[in-house]
């Protein structure tokens, strides 16, 4: 790989272009910036240099600073401030003209660059944004006082506080950009734009200098009032949008030069919080996944997949059947009658016209995407897929009966992949000869709306069949992630002491409503393990909760009182009434009164207020998560010995995007690390005492990687290098 650079060229009439090196993204490795920098500087000293074009390398301005150096920076926030001032300054006040070339995009650092040139030419799509904050940190080469004088607060907040990206076209409108040419005019019009400049036929703007596009003080302060009141509901556990918003008031109250001190000030204090170790985790978490040991670094090419067949037209397979099409896959969808061909059909088609309705897509292209799904009651078609997606209702003997089916009517390189959640992906195509082709292809519901697609591989799936899917996973645009073959797989296994911790503290006499505040509201889960439940169903929740009991009885509670819901059709959302109560209208209600005799019942037949007549061993909303969550982690590390994920951070990613799991906290394994393995195993060994006499200490008992972790003080994160079951 070439160093991070910039480079240099004169034209003939005395333009210097300076291009930024840094593929594939010109990211601004603090190389690139000091090499700019003396470029720009060089370029200033010049006699025979009349004004200056910044640019990027290979159709991309810059995607900003160079986030590995958030991620390599100890102590320090990574930035080198002395050079990213002066650069900046010297970029818009310096004696020639600058302006900024931007092709592909410009974000970050790249648009804050690029908003310290006296002018901007972009291409038409060019993506145009600061999404800084979606890195737990806020613009820090002046984006937090260029932007609003270029674009106005309103705007200016909104781009900031959403990390959107505007195209080119939009920006034009706002005054961000000063033209919109084709690539091929880039150059060009960016040179003629300078030199105008340079002669003075063109004005020359400075950004931090103009007030003509801020509102007046009075308004701006509302908007900045309203930003912060939106911004503390809406984003509650972060602190760092706040120091955003504070960098940009004292700018609009004192001017562009305080801005840029109180910006720097702000930014290093983002730096400095968990959340951006967390958010810049994530970031990267999310890259790898694609990259799996023995699948995607043994010279296998991924074989297109044009047309696959999803067998069911139920929830699960329409929605699949949707991000397919979507993603300009054709989909063959074979159902057992009419009926219910007919209604998938339709939900297929309702899924796409809600796309039209919110605006993402023309009617014209959803009514051609529609086209690219056909129902069909027969195996007759299934010689021309490359890929079938079986997602019937959880029997095994129908699986199986249907593997067979498909090992007939399919060609000998299509894949074979299911839908399950819960069955062993073996045992689904055991009675076929076709164990190397086939895979787990579990996504989550809504099917076309859930980001995350886990790919279940068997000591028998062949490498190439699991690139295959893999490719296609990306192609229907989800984060996939490659897991081993166990009970729940990689998320449903982790999550499953989710709720029954919780039914642990309800029967020794907790509130459950209490239980939910503290993990929905104190720590930010979407929801908490009681809400969870009156989502997935009672009826659900006892299949599964089998399940985990067969294959992990020795660290399973059998929670009394989902029995005795299901027995009172007390199913959750889908009969009206669960742990809460609901009125049709997706409104949530507690409903102590009704579930009182179920708690009642619960907590007697459970016996544990008989040992324990002080109550629960936690109290506080804190302790309350470390008990709900700490036996996850404890499943998550046992899922990391066992090889069932390639590496730790697929299960941050995977928890993340599954469960809701606050992206702002790492994702699982991360956040246990920034709460300490130490902790982590001290307090469930504490707790494997506490139940002792109730011979529910294997709920709790850390497991040996843990305990490791915990002893010698290496990172959870660190992985298991010498067990794979992948
Ligand atoms: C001081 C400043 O205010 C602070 C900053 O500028 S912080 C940085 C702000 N910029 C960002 O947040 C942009 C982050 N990047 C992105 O959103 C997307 O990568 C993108 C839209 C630029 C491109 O997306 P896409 O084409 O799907 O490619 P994607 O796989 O994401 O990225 C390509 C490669 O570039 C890397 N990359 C992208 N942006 C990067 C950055 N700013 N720094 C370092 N590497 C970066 C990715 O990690 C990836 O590397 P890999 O191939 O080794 O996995």
């Amino acid at each position: 790989m070439p160093n991070p650079t910039a480079s240099m060229q004169m034209t003939d009439a005395g333009v210097a272009i300076v291009t930024l090196e840094n593929p594939p993204v010109n990211a601004l490795h603090p190389a690139v910036l000091r090499s700019l920098f003396a470029h720009v500087r060089e370029a200033h000293a010049s006699s025979q240099v009349k004004a200056i074009v910044i640019n990027g390398s290979k159709q991309r301005f810059s995607a900003g600073f160079d986030i590995n150096q958030f991620a390599q920076a100890s102590g320090g926030n990574g930035l080198d401030d002395t050079v990213n001032d002066a650069l900046c300054e010297l970029v818009e006040s310096g004696p020639k003209p600058t302006v900024a070339a931007i092709e592909g995009m410009a974000l970050g650092g790249g648009l804050e660059v690029a908003m310290s040139c006296n002018a901007r030419v972009a291409v038409a799509g060019a993506k145009l944004g600061l999404p800084e904050l979606s890195l737990g940190i806020l613009p820090g080469f002046g984006g937090t006082q260029r932007l609003p004088r270029l674009v106005g607060l309103q705007k200016a907040c909104e781009m900031m506080l959403t990390s959107k990206p505007i195209p080119a076209e939009a920006g034009a409108k706002l005054g961000l950009v000063d033209a919109v040419v084709s690539s091929a005019q880039l150059l060009d019009t960016a040179c003629q734009l300078a030199l105008g400049i340079a002669s003075g036929v063109k004005p020359r703007n400075q950004s931090l200098y103009r007030t003509d596009k801020l509102e007046s003080l009075g308004e701006a302060m509302m908007i900045l009032d309203v930003a912060r009141g939106q911004t503390m509901k809406r984003a509650r556990h972060l602190q760092h949008p706040l120091f955003c918003l504070d960098a940009i008031r004292i700018g609009v109250e004192q001017g562009g030069i305080a801005g840029l001190k109180a910006e720097q000030e702000a930014f290093a204090k983002s730096a400095a919080l968990d959340t951006h170790k967390a958010l810049v985790h994530i970031f990267f978490a999310q890259r790898t996944t694609k990259r799996v040991k023995g699948i995607t670094d043994v010279g296998l090419k991924p074989r297109p997949i044009k047309k696959i067949a999803v067998l069911g037209g139920g929830l699960m397979g329409s929605g699949i059947a949707t991000a397919s099409i979507l993603a300009g896959v054709e989909v063959l969808v074979k159902e057992i009658n009419q009926k219910f061909l007919d209604s998938g059909m339709e939900r297929i088609k309702a899924n796409i016209m809600s796309q039209v309705k919110k605006g993402r897509m023309k009617q014209a292209a959803a009514e051609k995407v529609l086209k690219l799904a056909k129902g069909t009651l027969t195996y007759d078609d299934f010689g021309s897929v490359d890929m079938v997606i079986e997602a019937a209702i959880e029997d095994i003997k129908l699986k199986q009966q249907i593997f067979k089916d498909l090992e007939k009517a399919c060609r000998k390189d299509c894949i074979l992949s299911s839908n399950t959640s819960t069955i062993d992906i073996k045992l689904v195509g055991g009675q076929t000869q076709a164990l190397d082709r086939i895979v787990g292809a579990h996504f989550f519901s809504p099917a076309h709306i859930m980001p995350l697609l886990e790919i279940v591989r068997t000591d028998q799936s062949s490498p190439q069949v699991v690139l295959d899917t893999l490719e296609y996973g990306s192609r229907i645009k989800k984060t996939p992630v490659v897991v081993g073959n166990c009970t729940g797989f990689a998320v449903n296994r982790v999550f499953f002491p989710y709720t029954q911790s919780a039914c642990m503290l309800v029967d020794l006499g907790m509130d459950p409503y209490m239980v939910d505040k503290a993990i929905a509201g104190a720590f930010g889960m979407p929801m908490g393990p009681f809400r969870l439940s009156d989502l997935v169903g009672a009826d659900i929740g006892l299949h599964v909760g089998a399940n985990f009991h067969d294959s992990f009885p020795e660290r399973v509670y059998k929670a009394p009182i989902f029995p005795a819901l299901f027995d009172a059709k007390r199913l959750g959302e889908k009969t009206g009434s669960g742990f809460y109560k609901f009125d049709g209208k997706r409104k949530t209600l507690p409903d102590a009164q009704g579930l009182k005799p179920f708690l009642e019942a619960s907590r007697k037949a459970a016996g544990l207020m008989e040992h324990h007549k002080q109550g629960p061993p936690v109290k506080s909303a804190q302790d309350i998560i470390e008990f709900i969550f700490f036996p996850v982690v404890n499943e998550g590390c046992r899922v990391i010995a066992e090889g069932i994920v390639d590496k730790p951070a697929d299960l941050d990613v995977a928890t993340v995007l599954a469960m809701g799991f606050p992206p702002y906290r790492g994702g699982l394994i991360k956040w246990a690390d920034l709460t300490g393995a130490a902790h982590v195993a001290k307090r469930l060994s504490q707790w494997a005492e506490f139940f002792k006499a109730d011979g529910l200490s294997g709920v709790f008992e850390p497991c040996q990687y843990l305990k490791e972790a915990a002893s010698s003080g290496r990172q959870l994160s660190a992985g298991n290098s010498s067990a794979s079951k992948l």
